[in-house]
């Protein structure tokens, strides 16, 4: 690679990246699906197809008035608010009659999906000019998330170490063995929230200035700046800042000429020493697709992974989470959600907030039940696929009875309570319904096993000996 680049590939280079609107579309139907349900989701949201960009407005279509009237009212501050998330520099969101397109289903919507010839160059295009616009404001930086602080990130031991440094960053920025600092770990793990978090507690004495943005956003930039012949103000731009902080960097693998513009950037920083915070999917050796100049230097300074959140650490995030929403939401609920939901925080702090509202909403307790209920379609994604069959053969063996005996009449307690417990892990670790639960016990009746949830529910609290052994039994049906 040499030298200044052409603007020509670096436009072909976004060219080649697939509509992104789309993509960010993609994400929020994620969220709203995740957060709505599915029967919600499919009735008004899907119905939703995405038009253009206008400064800070985009604007949505929907086929009916009466649909675009619904949304509006029930849906539209989520929608801004999601897109605003997505694209800081969407503040509105307009919602209109109009020819709809069906939508992609969330799961098909990869990043990397889509071939490269069906990336609307109008799309590209509008990112190119708001990126230009924001230039020309010198709105160098996507705003910084005042939630996402040092105070409401909960430390465990998945992410011990990332925290410390990032407080340690955010303390002394530049220190030797600390620049950059590198976080890395798997979707929705709490990077983009430490590095805002080191933001906001720089910035708090306004002596030091922050630039962050995703490595997205700094291609469009640059190409932007390209277009308006205006490189050197945005590479001056750059490099006047104390602190640069790139997130999901692996968004530069196969961008070439953005690669080599971030390359040279990073060395001006690092070399006047500023410091330089980045995030990725997977560490520096492990990101091919970047150059090897520029993984060397990535990790240089401080690789920091953020691991899979353990059981521990998803009840702390939604402790912390339920207590600063006011709503009074039982430990049982939080244990439940803690083990079914165990893919990213991003979904478990979903689920609670759509459990959160919806006791808002109608005014009701948070239990056990109606967590089962509202979140129905969730869990039913993130169901372990445990079997009823291996939860008797677990039951049985750990009690040391006959597998048969799960299905048999007998009523012996030594055989009914393993049987009971058995019953309890099927309703919590299953989808199953209780009639369906009862099918697979010799024929029960639904009352039964309703029976002997209710039993092991209350035995759990009464009995500490009981309740762990029916807890490692859980323990060890979901790993
Ligand atoms: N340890 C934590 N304590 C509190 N909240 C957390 C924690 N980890 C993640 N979250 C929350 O989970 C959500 C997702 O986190 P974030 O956006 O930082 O993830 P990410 O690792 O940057 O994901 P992506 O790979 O999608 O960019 C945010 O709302 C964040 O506040």
């Amino acid at each position: 690679m040499t030298g200044e680049l052409s603007g020509y590939d670096a436009v072909a280079e976004a060219r080649s990246v697939r509509n992104v609107l789309d993509i960010h579309w993609s994400r929020i139907c994620s969220r709203l699906q995740a957060e709505v349900g599915e029967v919600e989701y499919r009735t008004w949201l899907k119905q939703i197809s995405i038009g253009p960009v206008d400064g800070d407005e985009i604007t949505l279509n929907l086929p009916t008035r009466f649909l675009r009237d619904w949304v509006r009212t029930q849906y539209g501050d989520r929608l801004s608010a999601l897109w605003n998330a997505e694209l800081p520099s969407i503040r509105r969101v307009e919602l209109q009659v109009g020819r709809a397109e069906p939508v992609a289903d969330p799961a098909d919507a990869g990043e990397g999906g889509g071939s490269a010839d069906a990336a609307p160059v109008a799309a590209v295009d509008e990112r190119v000019a708001e990126a230009r616009s924001e230039l020309s404001r010198h709105d160098l930086a996507a705003p910084l998330d005042p939630r996402f602080t040092f105070d409401t990130f909960v430390v465990g031991k998945p992410n011990e170490f990332a925290y410390a440094c990032a407080r340690r960053v955010a303390e002394r920025p530049s220190s030797p063995g600390f620049n950059p600092l590198f976080l890395y770990g798997g979707v929705g793990l709490g990077k983009t929230h430490l590095m805002h978090a080191i933001g906001s507690e720089l910035t708090r004495g306004g002596k030091v200035s922050v630039a962050y943005m995703s490595a997205e956003k700094f291609m469009y930039r640059f190409i932007a700046a390209i277009r308006s012949q205006s490189t050197m103000e945005f590479k001056e731009q750059l490099r006047s800042v104390d602190v640069l902080m790139i997130d999901d960097l692996q968004f530069l693998i196969g961008k070439d000429n953005t690669q080599e513009e971030f390359f040279h950037t990073f060395n001006a920083l690092v070399d006047a020493g500023r410091q330089i915070v980045v995030s990725a999917d997977k560490s520096p050796s492990d990101l091919s697709g970047l150059e090897d100049r520029l993984r060397t230097r990535l990790g240089c300074g401080m690789v920091a992974d953020i691991h899979a959140t353990t059981f521990e650490l998803r009840i702390s995030i939604l402790e912390s989470k339920a207590a600063a929403s006011g709503v009074a939401v039982p430990a049982k609920v939080l244990e439940f959600l803690a083990h079914k939901i165990t893919s990213n925080v991003r979904e478990l702090e979903g689920a609670l907030n759509r459990l959160i509202a919806h006791a808002n909403l109608f005014g009701r307790p948070v239990t056990l039940e109606a967590t089962q209920d509202v979140l129905h379609d969730i869990l039913k994604a993130h169901d372990r696929r445990v079997t009823i069959e291996e939860i008797q053969r677990k039951v049985a063996e750990h009690w040391n009875i006959r597998l048969t005996d799960m299905s048999s009449a007998r009523r012996a307690r030594a055989v009914a309570r393993p049987r009971q417990v058995a019953m309890y892990l099927a309703k919590q670790l299953t989808s199953r319904s209780l009639p369906e639960i009862g099918r697979k016990f010799g024929n029960r009746d639904h009352t039964t096993v309703m029976h002997a949830v209710a039993r092991v529910t209350e035995l759990m609290e009464r009995d500490t000996a009981f309740a762990e052994d029916v807890e490692l039994l859980r323990r060890m049906l979901e790993s």
